[in-house]
Parts: structure tokens; C-alpha cells; sequence
């Protein structure tokens, strides 16, 4: 992962706008995150963060806006290759074995450069669970196999939609080192809560969500 210049930020958007059968969920949105940062978006339930974050994923098309990477405006594919999205659903295949999916997930994504499978295992506590299939493992087990797909991704941006749901205290830590190490690296996340749980400690803009009227 190569560090971005610092006048540039790593993502920001313009002019963000999404709308369902004409009825606006959320935007204009202006805002930006830099290499090493976190973005905190909040909202009550229903103010649109999933929808933001699979709009900027490329898994929704907005009704208006702009979306830069680095300075460039994107569009879906070269965007794809920067961000790494996990969503409320494990994007695992329930029949493969926890090293399989990962596996499977760097073949489809690429690696980031010196991580293994294993070891990222390791890291999320999963160590002795390389053969499980994924359908056999606990909530939060899946969880902890999602966060190590985002750990071997090599996309500079995460985007983590709620990612201390089904956690258990260690867990939450867990995520709060990943994200850490991550924007240690030069990368950035952009993380959505309901501002009840825990924040990485980490340097940290805002973006406050609020229902569309
Ligand atoms: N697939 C869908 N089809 C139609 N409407 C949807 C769909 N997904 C979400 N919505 C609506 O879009 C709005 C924003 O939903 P979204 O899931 O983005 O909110 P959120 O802030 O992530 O909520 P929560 O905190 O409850 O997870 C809500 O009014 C919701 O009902």
C-alpha cells in the first residue's frame, strides 16, 4: 500500500446524493477522509449509513455526486479495488472451510502484500477453525472470518457497516487494533454506529446522519 500525498484526501465525496422512487434518503453529503483516519458515521436507525456505505462500495448507484479516490473521481471498478466493505451479512460461502473462504476471497480481491491466510486467522482468534465450514461457525466467529478477509484485502479504504455488532469485548478490541494497524499502514476506514458502542481510538472526523423529511 503506497501512502497517498497529504493535500489529497484518500476519499472524498461531493455533492452526495441517493434517493429511492424519488423519496431522498440522504445529501446532499459533502465530506472527505484522509490517509490514517477514521470517519465515524452516525445516525439513528433508518438515517441511511448502510445505504451510504453501499453506495460508496459501487453496490448502489447514487442520484447525484461525486466520489474521488485519491483525487480521482471513480467509477465502480477502479473503485471496487479501493474499498473493502463489510457489510451486516458475512460475505462468506457456507459450504467452503474458513481457510477456503479466505482463500477464495484473495483469489477473487487480491492479498495485501505479506499476509498469509493463516497467519490472519491468527490474528482474529481463529486459529484451530481453518477446516470449519463457515455455516458451522457462531456469529461473532463469522464476524472475526469477515475481519480477517478485510485484513488481507489490499483496498486502501475499509468500510465497516457496524463492526463491533455480535462481538464480544476482546472482539471489539480486536477490531479497534485491526483498524489501528490499518490506518497505521496509510489506509483509511469509514465506520458506521448508532453512537452507543465503542470508536476506534484513532484520529477521527464525524459525519451525523439524519433521516430525510
Ligand atoms: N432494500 C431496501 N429497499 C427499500 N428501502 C430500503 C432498503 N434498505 C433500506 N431502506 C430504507 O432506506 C432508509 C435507510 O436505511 P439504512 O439501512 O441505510 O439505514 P441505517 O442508518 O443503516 O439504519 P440502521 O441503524 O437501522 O442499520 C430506511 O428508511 C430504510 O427503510
Amino acid at each position: 500500500m503506497t501512502a497517498p500525498s497529504p493535500s489529497v484526501p484518500l476519499l472524498s465525496a461531493r455533492g452526495l446524493r441517493f434517493a429511492r422512487n424519488d423519496e431522498p434518503v440522504f445529501g446532499p453529503l459533502d465530506f472527505e477522509v484522509d490517509a490514517g483516519e477514521a470517519l465515524l458515521i452516525r445516525g439513528d436507525n433508518g438515517a441511511g449509513k448502510t445505504t451510504l456505505l453501499r453506495v460508496l462500495a459501487g453496490l448502489l448507484r447514487p442520484e447525484d455526486g461525486r466520489i474521488e479516490i485519491d483525487g480521482h473521481a471513480t467509477v465502480t471498478p477502479e473503485r471496487t479495488r479501493a474499498l473493502a466493505y463489510l457489510g451486516h451479512l458475512p460475505a462468506l460461502k457456507a459450504d467452503l472451510g474458513a481457510l477456503e473462504n479466505l482463500e477464495f476471497l484473495c483469489g477473487l480481491h487480491g492479498r495485501r502484500e505479506g499476509q498469509s491466510a493463516e497467519a490472519a486467522m491468527r490474528i482474529v482468534g481463529l486459529d484451530g477453525y481453518q477446516d470449519a465450514l463457515a455455516r458451522q461457525l457462531s456469529a461473532g466467529q463469522k464476524k472475526r472470518l469477515s475481519l480477517a478477509r478485510m485484513w488481507l484485502s489490499p483496498a486502501p479504504v475499509w468500510l465497516l457497516d457496524e463492526p463491533y455488532a455480535n462481538l464480544d469485548l476482546d472482539g471489539i478490541e480486536l477490531v479497534n487494533r485491526m483498524v489501528q494497524a490499518h490506518l497505521r499502514e496509510g489506509g483509511a476506514a469509514l465506520v458506521t454506529t448508532h453512537g452507543a458502542y465503542a470508536a476506534p481510538p484513532v484520529r477521527t472526523r464525524e459525519l451525523l446522519l439524519r433521516r430525510a423529511a
